[in-house]
């Protein structure tokens, strides 16, 4: 036989035997995606590290949508934000003391760990050399590998002690920006035939101006662009343990494994388009808008480009409207309103102020259009909103970061959540190795020997 016309059979044939009738899940009460019948989340864990709140469950058992909040260790994001803003500091790494210790960091605690932080930045000369001759155009899968290379470099990699736990976890937060930074001026080189620039971080920058200067080099970014992206970089750094890359990290972790493999099975979750990866979806998405909606203030001409995606007619013809939507958020995502606050403001300063209200228009006709078009076509109306996804695209994209680094910088943030939940998940004392159980719907057969065939 032909090895196409196997693989042809045998892609013919998965198409049969993968096929689960959705009534079934109802009928055997397995919930879909650990998600009860009202879309909210089955409840699988307790945590103490961070709070997503989009509904209130009422007396009689539905839910309220209600206005979002995100809570760090039982802080309000927005307080988090405008506390550092206030005082006209960079946040992030105050972001990632609370995240992993549970308290805020006092001035000499926090100066020491930035200190930790800054001088952890470098890469040794071995993981530097292994970047540069990696092969691939996709920073995530990267970013895994040099992940799990870190397991080789580590002298005590299978320690999951609590101490040993946090100098991995902020060897992992130090030295993320690094491997993404190189790990592009690679990508540039090899693709785009220019010059390699491995840039030593600085030890008395923040994380989010060492980051802009290994990428774009000395001088060449305004303080707005640091602000914005250690605003970036605080709102992705936590999300409970219920998102897909968090809670795949959990799940990893539970088998005691090394750190090294729980981190990489987190990336491998986050560069999915339907989570992390939906920044890059949505630059597509908006990109293709620009070139097919010929006037940018027509709504009309905008529910029509809109309408075509939920129809599977434009775009990726995926039927989704990347940038709208979440798992738990109904009215708003905090996170993409901090955003857009700010970005404002960055496009003033880049005179992009037409592209931006265009962003505006389409994020207030795309929530009218979506839940118009699923009041018609599903059971239930869903409420959305525009999520974390949905502006920070275009806010890389105005400080002048390129879309290949979109989705590693979520990472680069998300990080401190998955150390945080790592660490929690192997130290809470009534821990146990997550194993839920699959109801078999498949009859038994009995084995046919192969000259019966
Ligand atoms: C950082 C983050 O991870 S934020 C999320 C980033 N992802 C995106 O922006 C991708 C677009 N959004 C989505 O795919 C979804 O809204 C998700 C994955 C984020 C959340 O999904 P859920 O809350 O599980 O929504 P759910 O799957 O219950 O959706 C209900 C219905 O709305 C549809 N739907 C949900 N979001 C969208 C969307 N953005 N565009 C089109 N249809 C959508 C679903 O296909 C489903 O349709 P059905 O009832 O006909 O099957
Ligand atoms: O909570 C989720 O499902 C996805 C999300 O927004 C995140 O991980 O930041």
């Amino acid at each position: 036989m032909e090895d196409k016309y196997l693989i042809y059979k045998l892609s013919e044939s998965i198409k049969k035997t993968t096929d689960i009738n959705k009534e079934l899940f109802a009928q055997m009460n397995v919930k879909r995606g650990l998600r009860n019948e009202d879309g909210s989340g089955v409840l699988v864990g307790l945590t103490r590290i961070g709070d997503v709140v989009g509904y209130e469950k009422q007396p009689d058992g539905t839910l309220k949508p209600i206005p979002g909040k995100l809570y760090y260790r039982g802080m309000d994001v927005e307080d988090l934000v405008h506390g550092v803003q206030r005082e006209n500091r960079p946040g992030f790494e105050e972001t990632a003391y609370l995240i992993l210790s549970g308290v805020l960091p006092n001035k000499s605690e926090l100066e020491t760990f930035r200190e930790i932080i800054m001088k952890t930045m470098p890469l040794e000369h071995k993981a530097t050399m292994n970047i540069l001759s990696l092969q691939g155009k996709n920073i995530m899968n990267i970013l895994a590998r040099s992940v799990l290379e870190l397991y080789t470099y580590d002298e005590n990699p299978d320690d999951i002690s609590p101490d040993n736990l946090i100098r991995q976890s902020i060897n992992l937060i130090a030295k993320f920006p690094t491997i993404i930074a190189y790990a592009y001026q690679v990508l540039r080189h090899n693709q785009l035939a220019r010059s390699l620039h491995i840039r030593h971080p600085y030890e008395d920058r923040s994380v989010a101006e060492n980051f802009l200067f290994m990428m774009k080099g000395k001088d060449a970014y305004t303080d707005l662009e640091v602000k914005i992206l250690d605003l970036a970089l605080i709102l992705h750094a936590e999300h409970g343990g219920g998102n897909n890359s968090t809670f795949s990290v959990r799940v990893v972790s539970s088998t005691e494994t090394d750190t090294y493999s729980a981190i990489a099975a987190g990336i491998g979750s986050l560069k999915g388009p339907l989570h992390g990866g939906a920044n890059i979806k949505v630059k597509g998405m908006l990109d293709d808008m620009k070139k097919n909606i010929s006037d940018w203030k027509d709504t009309d001409e905008i529910d029509a480009y809109l309408l075509k995606i939920l129809n599977k007619e434009a775009y990726d013809r995926n039927g989704l409207i990347y940038g709208i939507g979440h798992a738990v958020y109904t009215i708003s995502d905090p996170r993409a309103q901090l955003l857009k606050e700010m970005a404002e403001q960055l496009a003033k300063e880049k005179h992009r102020e037409e592209e931006f209200e265009f962003m505006k228009r389409i994020e207030e006709r795309a929530v009218k259009i979506f839940m118009d078009y699923k009041g018609s076509h599903a059971k239930s109306a869903k409420q959305v909103c525009v999520n974390v996804d949905f502006y920070s695209g275009f806010v890389y994209d105005a400080i002048g970061l390129p879309s290949e680094v979109f989705t590693p910088l979520f990472a680069m943030a998300r990080i401190v959540g998955w150390s945080a939940h790592r660490i929690e998940e192997l130290n809470f004392s009534s821990k146990r190795i997550i194993r839920p159980a699959y109801k078999n719907v498949l009859e038994t057969q009995p084995y046919v020997p192969i000259h019966e065939r």
